[in-house]
């Protein structure tokens, strides 16, 4: 215990080994829908279940052991939502890349953001991004969020007049997704812990009974990783065509930790004085790490998880509280006939309930001010109705540099903003 004290600077925090596990098993409890919701996404790219589900539990265990020991944060980690979304809509089925190539491509936007936290380019490149920018691509990961769920479970399907209309609520998927949703929103109000695991366990059974989902069991020993291990194809992502790829997965990651750390730091009361997050450097290089890892065991960029704040909320203060987290992913690994008995209807409301979470930073945006929120707009809008985050990430930056250079509105422009808008716009005029 005097040696944990000493470690994690418990005291110096005004918190204890209770306290730090009790937040531990918060926010594993928050997040740990990850564990059955990557692999069932990442499997569509035709990626094997078992070893995503495995690579998905060592992933998050290194990101979180990183983060705890070596940034002594109380942030956990996992592979993302939104990220994985992409790597398997975006890059898999929507550009047609191998999952192998994909998975390249991870590897390197990973080893990209690393030597960025390194140099301290990073902090270059996320203070010249535009606050309505931020916030818009924020939503807009939401949004492409709910619009995945909506799909998948039926409630929103395709039109030939419309583009899109309300699927058949009489049919059982698209009602138990939404019976999810709404359970799982009254818990979070309610301040149960775990709810949205309660909501998707829930729904799995409340199937099994009524006799539309099987019981698969629930322990067992891990599955094995081979199919996934060591399979990304770094010569593939080393192809020319690859590059806007994994600047993408660069960007986007980029976006989501750096909102994701100040948005829990900011709740966690983790700033200094100046506003600023004191070991940001190595909060960052916990993230790409784990992504480099992650890439080599089969799964998309891991990063830091906004359900952190749960466990801070219930008091954890330092890395302590992550490296809790890490175990409990690893004792995980032994739940895989669980993880695999559910069903997408089950997980669909618990996508619906993070895009509810994510679309929060709508509240932030000046919306008196037009030049302001009409990129906000587009950024989010253009994610879900492009089924992609890079064109939403890219049509916002065009929009803002058009809109404010037509207003004459040259102070809130920076040449960084402006080079990546002509960058986005030169992508769009010439390659398509
Ligand atoms: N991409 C993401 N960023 C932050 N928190 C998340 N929780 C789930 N996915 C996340």
């Amino acid at each position: 215990m005097k040696f944990l004290d000493n470690y994690f600077k418990l005291a110096e925090q005004k918190t204890n080994v209770k306290t730090e596990v009790i937040a531990g098993v918060t926010t594993f409890l928050t997040m740990a829908y990850i564990i059955f919701v990557n692999p069932s996404i990442l499997s569509e790219a035709g990626m094997d279940y078992g070893a995503v589900f495995v690579a998905t539990c060592l992933a998050a265990a290194i990101g979180c052991f990183v983060m705890g020991l070596w940034a002594n944060y109380p942030i956990a980690q996992a592979p993302g939502m939104g990220l994985n979304a992409f790597f398997t809509y975006g890059v898999v089925l929507g550009m047609g890349y191998t999952w192998e190539a994909a998975l390249g491509a991870v590897f390197f936007s990973g080893l990209t953001f690393f030597l960025l936290s390194i140099f301290k380019i990073r902090e270059w490149i996320i203070n010249s991004i535009p606050l309505s920018l931020r916030l818009g691509i924020a939503a807009g990961i939401g949004l492409f969020l709910a619009m995945i769920a909506l799909k998948n479970a039926g409630i929103v399907v395709a039109n030939p007049a419309t583009f899109v209309a309300l699927g058949d609520l009489s049919e059982p998927a698209p009602l138990y997704a939404l019976l999810g949703f709404f359970v799982i929103t009254a818990l979070a109000y309610l301040r149960v812990t775990g709810a949205v695991m309660i909501g998707i366990v829930g729904i799995t059974v409340l199937a099994m009974v009524l006799g539309h989902n099987q019981y698969g069991g629930i322990m067992s020993m891990p599955p094995s990783i081979a199919p996934t291990f060591m399979a990304m194809d770094l010569m593939g992502a080393l192809d020319v065509a690859m590059l806007s790829v994994i600047f993408a997965f660069l960007f986007v990651d980029l976006f989501d930790t750096s909102g994701t750390l100040v948005g829990v730091a900011h709740r966690g009361k983790l700033l200094d004085e100046d506003g600023k997050l004191p070991r940001i450097g190595r909060a960052m290089m916990a993230d790409s790490t784990a992504s480099m890892a992650g890439a080599a065991l089969g799964t998309s960029t891991t990063t830091s998880y906004i359900e952190s704040t749960a466990g801070i909320a219930s008091g954890g203060r330092t890395g302590l509280t992550a490296v809790v987290v890490g175990v409990l992913f690893l004792i995980s690994l032994f739940f895989a006939p669980l993880a695999g008995s559910i069903p997408a209807y089950a997980t669909a409301g618990a996508l619906l309930y993070v895009a509810v979470l994510m679309a929060g930073s709508l509240a932030h945006a000046n919306w008196e001010d037009p030049t302001d929120a009409a990129p906000v707009l587009i950024a989010a809008l253009a994610m879900p109705l492009t089924f992609s985050i890079a064109e939403g990430i890219a049509l916002g930056f065009i929009s803002y540099v058009a809109i404010k250079t037509l207003s004459g509105r040259f102070e809130d422009l920076n040449p960084a903003v402006v080079v990546l808008a002509l960058l986005f716009a030169a992508k769009f005029l010439f390659l398509g």
